[in-house]
């Protein structure tokens, strides 16, 4: 007989069963769901990464919905369970929902949401972070010091690369591509090259701004470029983030051929998913080309490291914390909640889901609506007119 899975009961006389495969921070999305009748049930397991079998168990024969994690296979199998147990309702903890499958939800007249806006400036931040951590050498510097080889300054003693009057390529100039690209626009007043299948106009139009306003300053201006062509970015920047979602026309984006056309002291950093770059082919391209760096928050494999790479001086690697401040991950788990608890309560689908944050504050009742489903319009289901 397969284990019990374990779980911490809120609520149990709830008339809905909520299910969330993984502890979430905070508890207003725990008392938001009670607060309307829910039975939550949060999955204490202590094993990382939940497999399916697992989810089915903690589906059991009666679920209303559950809250999901991007590291879960959504699929045919889960989606079918679900709806077995009579449940209408998933939202994933993340905005990223390349491990769901839609279709399948479709096929089961399961709701899918995600959590966009609001950890766009804290994911942007990371990015960054980890553009200025590779740039200025911090991790390998922190280490030297940390080793006790610090015997005195030096003019050649980690030297980088100065960001001012750079060019910051982007690639994915979307909600986080284009908050990263202001903050290194408008932080260290770099140049902007950014690729996307839609035109940025916010952004265009903020930098257009504010090099009208530091030429008004007697600064040197800054520019931007839409590029024609990925390769454009590849060839021209100096730092190059990539914030696309991950889909057919994304993965490997950045390969072999790609890596050889950028300059040999760029930087590269992903904040997005990791099979957007072929890894191996990083680890390789790192290894010949030591002034080449990266920051990278996401893996091909995770948790896995292709082998490799964390040899690699020349590299900055974080274990995908991009969206890990307490704001934002207390955030996320309201919208995820909201939008599990919207479609179990029959509430329309809020209609700009970009604009969140009416969901977000602590003070008062949160509107009756799902903030964020991704395939509403599939499943024909109304949207807010508040
Ligand atoms: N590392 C993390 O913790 C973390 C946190 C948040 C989001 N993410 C990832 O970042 C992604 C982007 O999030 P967002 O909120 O900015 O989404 P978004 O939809 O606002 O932006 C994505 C952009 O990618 C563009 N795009 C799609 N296909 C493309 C292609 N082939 N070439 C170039 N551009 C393409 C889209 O047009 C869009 O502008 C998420 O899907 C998620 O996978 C990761
Ligand atoms: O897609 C997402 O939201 C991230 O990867 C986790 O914040």
């Amino acid at each position: 007989m397969a284990k019990p899975i374990s779980i911490e009961v809120w609520n149990p006389s709830g008339k809905y069963r909520v299910v969330s495969t993984k502890p979430m921070p905070g508890t207003r999305w725990i008392r938001l769901l009670t607060d309307q009748d829910c039975r939550v049930e949060i999955c204490t397991e202590k094993k990382t990464i939940l497999s399916v079998e697992d989810i089915i168990a903690l589906i059991g024969n009666k679920c209303d919905g559950v809250i999901g994690q991007l590291t879960e296979d959504w699929g045919e199998v889960l989606f079918s369970a679900l709806r077995r147990a009579g449940g209408t309702a998933f939202s994933n903890m993340a905005v990223g929902y390349n491990n769901v499958d839609v279709n399948a939800a479709n096929k089961y007249g399961v709701a899918v949401g995600n959590t966009p806006g609001v950890l766009t400036e804290t994911t942007a931040e990371l990015a960054a972070s980890l553009s200025l951590a590779a740039a200025r050498r911090i991790v390998e510097a922190d280490q030297f010091m940390r080793a006790g080889l610090y015997d005195g300054w030096l003019p050649n003693l980690f030297v980088g690369n100065l960001l001012k009057g750079q060019t910051v390529g982007v690639i994915g100039a979307g909600r986080i591509g284009s908050a990263y690209a202001r903050m290194m626009i408008e932080g260290f007043k770099m140049n902007l090259i950014y690729y996307d299948l839609y035109q940025a106009t916010r952004l265009e139009k903020f930098v257009t701004a504010y090099g009208q306003f530091l030429k008004a300053n007697g600064e040197q201006p800054v520019t931007w470029k839409r590029a024609a062509t990925m390769e454009d970015v590849l060839r021209e920047a100096d730092v190059i983030s990539l914030h696309p979602v991950l889909d057919k026309t994304t993965y490997h984006l950045i390969n072999k051929e790609r890596l050889s056309i950028m300059k040999k002291d760029a930087v590269l950093v992903n904040a997005s998913r990791g099979p957007v770059i072929d890894e191996a082919a990083l680890v390789e391209h790192l290894k010949l080309n030591p002034m080449f760096r990266v920051g990278l928050d996401v893996f091909e494999e995770e948790p896995l490291m292709k082998p490799g790479l964390a040899e690699q001086k020349n590299a900055v690697v974080v274990p995908h914390i991009a969206s890990a401040s307490k704001w934002t991950r207390e955030g996320m788990a309201t919208l995820a909640a909201l939008n599990v608890l919207g479609k179990i309560k029959g509430y329309p689908v809020w209609s700009d889901p970009n604009s969140i944050e009416t969901f977000l504050n602590e003070s008062s009742q949160p509107p009756p609506a799902s903030p964020s489903i991704v395939n509403a319009k599939q499943l024909g289901l109304p949207s807010s007119k508040l």
